[in-house]
C-alpha cells in the first residue's frame, strides 16, 4: 500500500487578490516503510505538501491514494479520523500543543483518542516516555515544568504512543542541540526499521543524507526531482543551481570512502549492490 500523489494542485486563496498557488502539479510514489525527507528552499511548497498526507489541507485539483483511503478536491472532513490514525502529522515546535495536566496524561491523550482503553493507553505512554529518552518519574510532573527539549520529548512520544503507520515530522529537530537531534534522528529511524513510513520535512542536509532513503525537493511549488540521497548530493553543480546545500557530515563522506576502498567487484551487477551495500550500512 503505498503512498501515490497523482497531479496534485494546491491554490491558497482561490480567486482573491491574495491567490497563492502552493502545489503545482506533484506526481509521486513513496514506498511502504522508507524514510523520506522533503528538502527545498524556504516557501518551496514543504509544508503545504506535508499538510496533505492526512488531509489537513485537499488539493485544488489532483488526487492522494494514502493508507487506503483517497483524498480528492472533494473530499470533506468527515470519516478522516480512521486516515488520521493511520497518518500522523507533527508540527514544528509541538510542545506548544501539550495542553495535559501530567506528562503521562498527555502522551497518553492520542492512543485514548484512537479508541485504546484507559491500561492499553497509559501502558503505551510509559513505554514511549522512556523510548524518547525521559526518566518514569517525569511522568507525574507537570508538562509546563520542563525544558523546551524535554517537552519536544513528550509531545513527540504523544504521536508515537499510537503508532501511526505513516509518520510526517516538520522540521522536529529544530533548535534542539546537535546530541538531543542525533538521538531524535535516531528514534525516527528506528521506527522506520520497524516497519513504518517515515517523512521527514527539514533544512537539515545531515539528517538527509544520514537517515534518508528517498528525497523529494521541492521549488516555487513543484517537486524538480525524487532521487536516493547519493544521487541528489553528487552534482554539486545541480545543487548550487537550486541553491541547496551539500551535507557536511563526515559521516557521509565516509560512507562514500568507504565506497571507494571497497574490495574491487567483480561485475556491474556486484558493483552496484557494493555502492548500494556501503551507502545503506
Ligand atoms: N495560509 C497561507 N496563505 C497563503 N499563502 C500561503 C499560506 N501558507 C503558505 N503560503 C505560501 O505558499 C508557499 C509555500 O509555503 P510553504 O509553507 O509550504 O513553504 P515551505 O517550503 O514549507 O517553507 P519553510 O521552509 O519556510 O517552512 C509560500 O509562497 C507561502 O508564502
Amino acid at each position: 500500500m503505498s503512498i501515490k500523489f497523482e497531479h496534485v494542485s494546491y491554490i491558497y486563496s482561490p480567486e482573491t487578490p491574495l491567490e497563492k498557488k502552493g502545489l503545482d502539479n506533484v506526481s509521486f510514489k513513496l514506498q511502504d516503510g522508507s524514510f523520506n525527507a522533503i528538502i527545498g528552499h524556504t516557501g518551496s511548497g514543504k509544508s503545504t505538501l506535508m499538510q496533505h498526507f492526512n488531509a489537513l489541507i485537499r488539493p485544488t485539483s489532483g488526487k492522494i491514494e494514502i493508507a487506503g483511503t483517497t483524498i480528492t478536491p472533494e473530499t470533506t472532513n468527515k470519516n478522516l479520523k480512521e486516515l488520521r490514525r493511520h497518518v500522523s502529522l507533527v508540527f514544528q515546535f509541538p510542545e506548544a500543543q501539550l495542553f495535559e495536566n501530567t506528562v503521562i496524561d498527555d502522551i497518553a491523550f492520542g492512543p485514548k483518542n484512537f479508541g485504546y482503553d484507559n491500561e492499553k493507553a497509559l501502558a503505551s505512554a510509559r513505554f514511549w516516555l522512556k523510548k524518547v529518552g525521559l526518566p518514569e518519574e517525569i511522568g507525574k510532573r507537570s508538562p509546563f515544568e520542563l525544558s523546551g527539549g524535554q517537552m519536544r520529548r513528550v509531545a513527540i512520544a504523544g504521536v508515537m504512543a499510537y503508532e501511526p503507520d505513516i509518520l510526517c515530522l516538520d522540521e522536529p529537530a529544530a533548535g534542539l542541540d546537535p546530541e538531543a537531534r542525533k538521538q531524535m534522528m535516531a528514534l525516527f529511524s528506528e521506527y522506520q526499521k520497524e516497519g513504518h513510513t517515515v517523512i521527514l520535512v527539514t533544512h537539515n542536509m545531515d539528517d538527509v543524507a544520514n537517515y534518508a532513503e528517498n528525497v523529494l525537493v521541492m521549488e516555487h511549488g513543484k517537486m524538480i526531482k525524487q532521487a536516493a540521497p547519493r544521487d541528489i548530493f553528487k552534482d554539486r553543480n545541480w545543487l548550487q543551481e537550486h541553491h541547496l546545500e551539500e551535507p557536511k557530515s563526515s559521516m557521509f563522506a565516509a560512507k562514500l570512502q568507504n565506497y571507494q576502498f571497497a574490495k574491487l567487484p567483480l561485475t556491474i551487477a556486484d558493483l552496484v549492490k557494493d555502492i548500494e551495500t556501503n551507502l545503506k550500512g
